[in-house]
């Protein structure tokens, strides 16, 4: 059908003195230059890091992070949860470890991921540099959590359990008891910015000055704290514990709703025994 139409065009063009050739040119191979791409062959993954930090406060420690999730990774986090989600969880029950379903403390899902896969292996390693000299043996898998249109939120909640929890022993430890732990540095990054609204807002900390920059910061009209804006790539560190391994009540923070479009997370958390020494040691 094609052949005839470009048959009958030719011969109207000859026709009126214009030459076309109606014989199409004969399919060739070509060699690839490089051979077809395998996954092996793709540019191998570096796990390079080229953030800056902001120190946002000391006491508790509050580090805001430029560039913690480079794109292509945040590409990479957000298909690798795609098919992952389900109804976010909170902690509750006698001991605080049973995860309920409570929709007006926390309404949004979240993506548990694979701690193997090779770009969540790099961000553990990248919170891991960063805290050098702090005990950073334990960091849980990474998690997305993804806040929809309408008020999804997360309420003033800390990321520390109320009473340490038994846990695994520090990997490679020849002692195999059970060991105290809990959650030491939260970072919270953000996958997606592009909504209204749902700030993360921590009550007790510091606000930033009227000179801060306003694409990364808002100031509570009226009240106090830090209030921090949705800012893809970005993330906020905080250090949950006090000294002696008890949590530090000023790290109660929220999710503020979303009023519109998206926003995507991704919480990690590295994890501190008890019954080792929090900073320096062997
Ligand atoms: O959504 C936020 O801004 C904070 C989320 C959070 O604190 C959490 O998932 O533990
Ligand atoms: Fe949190």
């Amino acid at each position: 059908m094609m052949l005839l139409s470009v048959l009958r065009c030719g011969q109207f063009l000859s026709k009126h003195g214009i030459t076309f050739s109606s014989t199409l040119d004969k399919i060739v191979s070509l060699q690839l230059p490089f051979g077809v791409l395998t996954q092996d062959e793709v540019a191998p993954y570096s796990c390079d890091q080229n953030y800056t930090i902001e120190l946002l406060s000391i006491d508790p420690l509050v580090i805001y992070i430029n560039n913690f999730v480079r794109d292509e990774e945040i590409e990479h986090l957000l298909a690798l949860g795609k098919d992952r989600f389900s109804t976010s969880m909170v902690f509750a029950g006698s001991d605080g470890f049973r995860e309920v379903l409570n929709r007006t403390m926390r309404s949004s899902q979240t993506a548990f991921l694979p701690k193997e896969d090779v770009v969540c292996a790099c961000l553990v390693k990248r919170m891991q540099s960063l805290l050098g000299n702090v005990q950073h043996v334990e960091v849980e898998a990474p998690q997305i959590v993804k806040y929809a249109t309408g008020g999804d939120h997360y309420r003033a909640h800390t990321d520390w359990f109320d009473a340490p929890k038994l846990d695994l022993p520090i990997p490679g430890s020849a002692d195999r008891s059970l060991k105290p732990s809990n959650r030491l540095g939260s970072i919270f990054a953000y996958l997606e910015d592009d909504c209204e609204r749902g700030e993360t807002y921590f009550p007790h900390l510091p606000s930033v000055l009227e000179s801060a920059d306003g694409r990364k910061f808002a100031l509570a009209a009226g009240d106090t704290g830090l209030l921090v804006k949705p800012r893809r790539g970005n993330a906020i560190f905080w250090n949950n514990l006090h000294p002696n391994g008890t949590g530090d009540e000023r790290t109660s923070h929220a999710g503020l709703p979303v009023e519109s479009g998206t926003k995507i997370g991704l919480n990690i958390w590295s994890r501190y025994f008890l019954d080792e020494v929090m900073v320096g040691g062997d």
